[in-house]
């Protein structure tokens, strides 16, 4: 007998699930041990041109009726957003039926919330495609690395942004025609405001951050800076330095392993850094790990052929499971730790200050930072008189330290202007 599944909206991510159902109808069968079978599509509009090629006999615009169906056997959702997909899931989870979604910016906001009514009927909660798209990522850290620690996790998880600052490193695009071309190529959220203001990223941090230290994290519970201030003139100023700027996601625990901190910011790497050759739409992700050392998961993080593979991989685990009686790993909080605020967070720091070109302003400047006890690594001078800046790179110091040092920087007349600050990353280690 077929399993049955019902799909939860059909844009860019969905109707290649649907593609993928047909074209390797046979395949997955054999895989599942039998077919899987489309039981009805929930679509917004009916009558709309869709990319994908759907009997129009499974269109249906009530998706709460397609959820509860007594035929129905796995639930995927691919509509995004927090409502309706989380009452929709809720809906189908209490029906028994198990749920495979790729929506990141529901399980950051009330993961608790989906994660407990699975538990609570016996049903499977698969989210590969919500983190990195295709790129296998929970289920390596949910039950690969289950029996190691987890340090730290830090890599580039928003396709639409590493799209944007590669656009703007390598050929000089301008900010808005790069963004426009990413979101051309399907790798933007329907509001790309939240893959610019860090919001997607902070999602998938708070997801991973969750597994790696069986806590609970939220997005309330990420630092978050977006790349919308990022200009043309920091790329350059980066790259004269030998750096790029990548969107980074930083989840780490604290030295003495009581808390972790969870952040998500624009950063300087090194050129030479293996993040700094990860181009266009694509992500790559460290994970480190007491045993296993350092790994690197690297591939497709966005798009609709890349994202329905992660879901297509999630439905075959869900239906092995529904055939087999049984279920997969359920979100495990018990280490419940704590997640430190980011003034706590230690790094190195790019400063760039417009300041008066007189005698005795860079002693003043350097004595701001002495004063908070942030050492300074390398300091040069970029123009000549007005349009003179000082660039200083730092060495470790905590964000609050340097935060303070900002403050008192900016209240001196010879700083006209705190033109950028910028965290460095990877120098130590990647
Ligand atoms: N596009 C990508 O590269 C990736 C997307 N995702 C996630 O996948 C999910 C879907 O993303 P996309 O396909 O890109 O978005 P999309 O905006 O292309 O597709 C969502 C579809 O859901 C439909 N929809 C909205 N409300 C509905 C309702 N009440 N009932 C039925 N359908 C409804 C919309 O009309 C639209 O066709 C989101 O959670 C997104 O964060 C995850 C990884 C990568
Ligand atoms: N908008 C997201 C899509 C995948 O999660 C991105 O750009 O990475
Ligand atoms: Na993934």
């Amino acid at each position: 007998m077929a399993l049955k599944v019902a799909l939860l909206g059909c844009g860019v991510v969905g109707s290649q699930v649907v593609r993928l159902l047909h074209e390797q109808a046979d395949d997955l069968a054999a895989r599942v041990g039998t077919p899987l079978e489309l039981a009805g599509v929930a679509v917004r509009r009916l009558g709309r041109r869709r990319d994908a090629d759907v009997d129009p006999a499974l269109l249906t615009t009530d998706a709460e009726a397609l959820v509860t169906r007594d035929d129905v056997d796995i639930v995927v959702e691919v509509i995004g957003g927090i409502e309706p997909a989380r009452s929709l899931i809720l809906a189908a989870l209490n029906s028994g039926k198990s749920v495979v979604t790729a929506n990141k910016a529901l399980l950051a906001e009330d993961g608790a919330t989906v994660h407990a009514a699975a538990r609570a009927n016996n049903a499977d909660l698969y989210f590969e495609a919500a983190v990195a798209g295709a790129i296998p990522l929970i289920r390596p850290l949910r039950e690969s690395l289950a029996g190691d620690h987890v340090d730290r996790v830090l890599g580039i998880v928003n396709g639409t942004t590493n799209y944007i600052l590669d656009k703007m490193d390598s050929s000089g695009a301008s900010f808005s025609d790069a963004l426009e071309e990413a979101q051309a190529l399907g790798y933007a959220e329907a509001d790309p405001t939240a893959d610019v203001e860090g919001f997607d990223a902070a999602a998938k941090a708070a997801i991973l951050a969750g597994i790696a230290f069986h806590s609970r994290v939220t997005a309330a519970d990420v630092h978050r800076e977006g790349i919308t201030e990022i200009t043309a003139a920091d790329v350059a100023s980066a790259k004269a330095m030998g750096y790029v700027i990548k969107l980074l996601a930083i989840c780490a625990r604290s030295e003495d392993g009581r808390s972790f901190g969870v952040r998500v910011h624009p950063a300087m790497i090194p050129r030479t850094h293996p993040l700094a050759g990860v181009r266009e739409a694509y992500n790559a992700v460290f994970v480190e790990a007491q045993s296993a050392g350092r790994l690197m998961f690297y591939g497709a993080g966005a798009g609709g052929a890349p994202t329905a593979s992660a879901v297509l991989g999630d439905i075959v685990a869900v239906a092995r499971n529904v055939l087999a009686n049984t279920r997969g790993p359920e979100e495990s909080t018990y280490a419940d730790l704590v997640v430190h605020p980011v003034g706590e967070t230690v790094t190195r720091y790019h400063v760039s200050l417009d300041v008066a070109d007189k005698p005795g302003v860079l002693a003043r400047v350097a004595d701001m930072f002495a004063k908070q006890d942030v050492s300074i690594q390398t300091v040069r001078q970029e123009g000549l008189g007005a349009d003179a800046q000082l660039v200083l790179v730092t060495h470790r110091a905590s964000d609050a330290a340097l935060s303070a040092t900002i403050e008192s920087l900016r209240e001196l007349d010879i700083v006209r202007d705190v033109v950028s600050v910028m965290r460095v990353e990877g120098e130590d280690t990647p």
